[in-house]
């Protein structure tokens, strides 16, 4: 049984068809890497995944609870499926622990002692655990990222979506990021990554995805899609990169 399962999906912004019918499924454990041209949908795919998007039509599903705009499903969603962006959205007057302790407080009712310890747990796990008392403005780039990493998992998600979280930084400060999400991956953690880090994406994702206007375009192992793309959309996105 797939973790997250998307079968026909379209969304639309006004007259805009953004998704044109996409069939996928993400196994537990799997990671995925989705890249594509701007404006091909890979953001908005993502978005749809976690409820931040409604869509017109389609199922999407995600431990067999539907995604939709009812409150009930995306309260589950939200515990299950943790969101990284390109802009970390830390608090500026909380600590990277404050920052990290806030979810379970809010959203699960965790005590804060206990908030405590887990937000000390996960920035252990991200290699921050010496910096639980530092504000934001203290933290470079690359650590406020991995902070906003340790939030999601604070939450501990059974997927995590991450939609260019390297774009924002720094090249020197990317690689210490992509490195926390290898390390995930190696855990077993279940990823979807819209990324234009393609050696990231060789190297540790299970599968590729190649979105071109709307639909997915070509899917399959690293190998297949990057040494041997099908289509000349795919050969030419390859070529643009190189
Ligand atoms: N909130 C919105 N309202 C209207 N149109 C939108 C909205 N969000 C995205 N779009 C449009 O949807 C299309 C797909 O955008 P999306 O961000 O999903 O693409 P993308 O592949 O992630 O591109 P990029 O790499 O530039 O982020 C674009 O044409 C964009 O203008």
């Amino acid at each position: 049984m797939a973790l997250i399962s998307i079968e026909g999906l379209h969304k639309r912004f006004g007259t805009n068809e953004v998704l044109k019918g996409i069939d996928l499924s993400i196994e537990a454990g799997e990671v995925v890497a989705i890249i594509g041209k701007s404006g091909s949908g890979k953001s908005t795919l993502l978005r749809c995944l976690n409820g931040l998007e409604a869509y017109q039509s389609g199922k999407i599903t995600v431990e067999n609870t539907p995604v939709t705009q009812d409150e009930t499903d995306l309260r589950t969603l939200r515990l299950r499926v943790g969101m990284i962006f390109q802009q970390f959205n830390l608090f500026p007057h909380l600590s990277a622990g404050r920052n990290v302790m806030l979810a379970p407080m809010i959203v699960k009712g965790t005590s804060e002692a206990e908030a405590k310890t887990t937000a000390q747990k996960v920035l252990d796990r991200v290699g921050l655990g010496h910096k639980f008392d530092a504000f934001p403005d203290q933290l470079s780039g690359g650590q406020q990222q991995r902070v906003a990493i340790a939030r999601a998992l604070a939450m501990e998600p059974r997927a995590l979506l991450c939609d260019e979280i390297t774009s924002a930084l720094d090249p020197e400060l990317v690689n210490e990021v992509l490195q926390v999400v290898k390390s995930l991956a190696a855990d077993g953690m279940t990823l979807a990554m819209v990324t234009h880090e393609m050696r990231f994406a060789r190297d540790v994702c299970d599968r590729v995805i190649f979105m071109h206007l709307g639909k997915v375009h070509e899917i399959g192992p690293p190998e297949d899609v990057f040494a041997n793309p099908k289509t000349p959309e795919l050969q030419q996105f390859l070529g643009q990169l190189n």
